[in-house]
């Protein structure tokens, strides 16, 4: 049999791949570096902090000042403090096993609920490994003609949420077949992650022989000026809060919002977190417990700096007990909250 050398027969395998449906599902975090050494976390910091959506300043500016002070001496400290926290079982980040595992479960579910063959579930982080590009080859190298890109932050920040959303749309950039792509938009004032945290505090308080007297939302900061120019994450950081104390019923003088994790000597969010803690024990507070709201996912800013750091400042201030609430990771109410995301978003998809 002669076989004709034109070029649309040689299409002809190509044309028969019509559009099959299948949906991607794409859980995208911060991201953590691949080891606890000096070059590992000064690869993932160089990296974090070349982000224009995170440093706002000119490059000339900033390139000079990362290389220099900050890569010099940050990587050796901050190795120490994610050494601490470690998944030695593993050898990774904690951030990325509780993401692996929020995905798998995704993904148990979703095969049940919708069908093995209508849907894919991956992650992918913004910096470091695994990425978000090998996460969308994999996904759209299984069938998947849509994606549902979800970043994991509960409230909408430039400096998280939509640098995530860059990183995607770049890839879709240089691809000629995009997947269509839709993006789970920020969940602040969803019902289901609300009663979720309500229900993890209650959980903690529950196992205690004392309730604390006061409890604390410690949201991660950003500076003032974002907010300044438009970002929305401090309104929306406010009413998690607020939305989280009346879930509680707690009146006001026993639940506060600070922000942590300050970087460098702007003014960022207020009050700080770690000033909150010497306050709230030189006022005569001895019991706290203190919740993230902001992270999907423990890593060293909840279980280092809250759990180690901040508990510390408490207690040299004469706090006595300190207690902190794990985030949602992927316990049973935190999952409920990414499936009802889900749910919401994929409709008319699945
Ligand atoms: C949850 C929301 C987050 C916002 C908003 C955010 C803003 C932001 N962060 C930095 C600088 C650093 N953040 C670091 C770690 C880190 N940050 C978030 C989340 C938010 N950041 C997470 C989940 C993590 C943990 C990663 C892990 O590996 O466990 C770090 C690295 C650690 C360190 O060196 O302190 C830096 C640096 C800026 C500048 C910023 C807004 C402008
Ligand atoms: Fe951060
Ligand atoms: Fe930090």
């Amino acid at each position: 049999m002669h076989h004709t050398h034109s070029a649309t027969s040689s299409w002809e395998p190509l044309q028969r791949r019509l559009a099959s449906g299948k949906v991607g599902i794409l859980l995208s975090n911060l991201g953590t570096p691949d080891g606890t050494d000096y070059r590992s976390v000064r690869r993932y910091l160089a990296e974090f902090l070349s982000d224009t959506r995170v440093i706002e300043l000119p490059k000339l500016v900033w390139q000079p000042i990362l290389q220099g002070v900050v890569l010099l001496r940050r990587p050796a400290v901050k190795g120490k403090d994610y050494a601490r926290i470690w998944n030695h079982e593993l050898d990774e980040s904690p951030l990325k096993t509780v993401t692996r595992s929020q995905a798998a479960k995704l993904h148990a579910w979703a095969s049940e609920m919708f069908g093995e063959d209508r849907v894919a579930v991956d992650w992918g982080m913004r910096y470091g490994n695994p990425s978000i590009e090998d996460a969308v080859k994999r996904l759209t190298a299984l069938g998947c003609d849509r994606l549902l890109m979800f970043p994991l932050y509960p409230q909408y920040s430039a400096t998280t949420t939509a640098t995530a959303n860059d990183k995607l749309f770049d890839i879709l950039r240089g691809m000629r077949n995009q997947p269509a792509a839709r993006v789970v938009p920020s969940y602040f004032d969803e019902p289901a992650y609300i009663e979720a945290l309500a229900r993890s505090v209650r959980g903690t308080l529950a196992g205690l022989d004392e309730e604390p007297e006061v409890v604390v939302a410690s949201f991660h900061g950003i500076p003032q000026r974002n907010v300044a120019l438009g970002d929305p994450y401090y309104v929306q950081c406010q009413r998690t809060g607020e939305l989280l104390r009346d879930a509680l019923g707690l009146p006001a003088t026993r639940f506060r919002i600070s922000y942590q994790s300050r970087f460098g000597y702007a003014d960022w969010l207020q009050p700080y977190t770690e000033a909150t803690m010497r306050e709230l024990a030189r006022d005569g507070i001895r019991r706290i417990a203190v919740i993230s709201p902001g992270f999907a996912a423990d890593c060293i800013e909840t279980i280092d700096e809250i759990g180690r750091e901040n508990a510390h400042y408490f207690r040299e201030a004469g706090g006595e007990a300190f207690t902190l609430i794990p985030c949602l990771n992927d316990s049973e109410d935190g999952m409920a909250v990414l499936r009802d995301r889900v749910l919401q978003e994929t409709r008319g998809w699945l």
